[in-house]
């Protein structure tokens, strides 16, 4: 239990997470120790982050992968910490295509074109998709499914789109996103409320050109986020499906952020579940921290200690070769 054990730091568009590799542990952590590890971490450690990305083994896949939201809820997937996953994955098991296991589905993976100099980067399989109120889930008016759909009750003037990527995603493009009012609906719809009784990731997005978006998310078990990788995948579909005169299927799609940019790749199907969506973008390791199975174990998390990789200035250096 005195083990000493390597977590890290890392960020797919600066949304920031820690990786705990359970493997390493003579004893993993359960599910009461993840969930007061990840509050602790998340609030506290190296100006916090937005979830905890827990790895287990998987019978069927290269790993598991377990996201511990901020708030210590669990979310079923999540885009950018399956990227800077499988480039852990990759690294420890020297492969650069394979699957990772994630509560809904088995996802393919593999390392893409490093996205800057010294940015490495992954492309991510986004799957399932359901636009079904069932499986996000939501009620209004006994709707089937929400899309492109006037909702007063939410804002005036904004139509919505609600899409499971399975993690539930709340959509619309705007001609300017409001802070103030993604801050507002994502508030009203994470606490209880009649429409979303298990809370969503509201998105907002302008579209810049012809398969250009800007994305920005409001989390659920987060709040504001720089990113957040289902969210832009589900809101690359939403686009793909709604303003086809600025879609070009044929090639990727730039997805901006305030944390950065990733592509996404939409191939529509006829029955629109079928679609396949694709996420690619940086996988960035910004700290190892070593601490003790003991403190872990028991949430103590006073003894740490951190290096930098110094990645992080090559990310700033990408981030600013975007700059529009
Ligand atoms: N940031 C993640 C999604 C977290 C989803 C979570 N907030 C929830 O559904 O509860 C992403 O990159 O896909």
């Amino acid at each position: 239990m005195n083990k000493l054990v390597k977590l890290l730091k890392v960020h797919g568009s600066e949304n920031k997470f820690f990786i705990l590799d359970q493997t390493l542990l003579e004893t993993p952590l359960n599910d009461n120790e993840l969930k007061n590890v990840a509050i602790n971490f998340c609030a506290n450690i190296l100006g916090g982050a937005d979830g905890l990305l827990v790895i287990d083994t998987s019978e069927r896949c290269l790993g598991k992968m377990r996201v511990i939201n901020a708030d210590g809820s669990e979310a079923k997937m999540c885009g950018n910490g399956l990227r800077t996953v499988s480039r852990y994955l990759s690294e420890k098991y020297q492969l650069d295509e394979f699957k990772v296991e994630t509560m809904a589905s088995d996802l393919d993976v593999a390392k893409a074109t490093d996205f800057y100099q010294g940015v490495p980067a992954f492309s991510v399989e986004i799957s399932p998709i359901s636009f079904n109120q069932t499986d996000l889930p939501f009620s209004y008016h006994n709707e089937d499914e929400m899309i492109d759909q006037k909702i007063p009750e939410f804002l005036p003037d904004q139509s919505f789109t609600a899409i499971a990527v399975p993690n539930p995603h709340l959509i619309s493009f705007v001609p300017e996103v409001s802070q103030l009012e993604l801050g507002d609906l994502g508030q009203k719809l994470n606490a209880p409320n009649e429409f979303f009784p298990e809370g969503v990731n509201v998105s907002f997005s302008q579209i810049l050109d012809t398969n250009k978006l800007f994305v920005q998310t409001y989390e659920r078990g987060v709040g504001f986020t720089n990113a957040c990788g289902t969210g832009m995948s589900a809101t690359s579909l939403a686009f793909a499906l709604l303003h086809s005169d600025k879609f070009n299927p044929a090639e990727e799609i730039s997805v901006y952020n305030p944390g950065g940019m990733v592509k996404t790749k939409v191939t529509l199907n006829q029955t629109k579940e079928k679609s396949q969506l694709r996420l690619i973008g940086n996988a960035t390791f910004t700290h190892e921290i070593e601490i003790s199975e003991f403190a872990l174990h028991n949430n103590q998390l006073t003894d740490l200690n951190v290096s930098e990789t110094g990645e992080e200035k090559d990310y700033q250096a990408f981030v600013k070769s975007i700059a529009q």
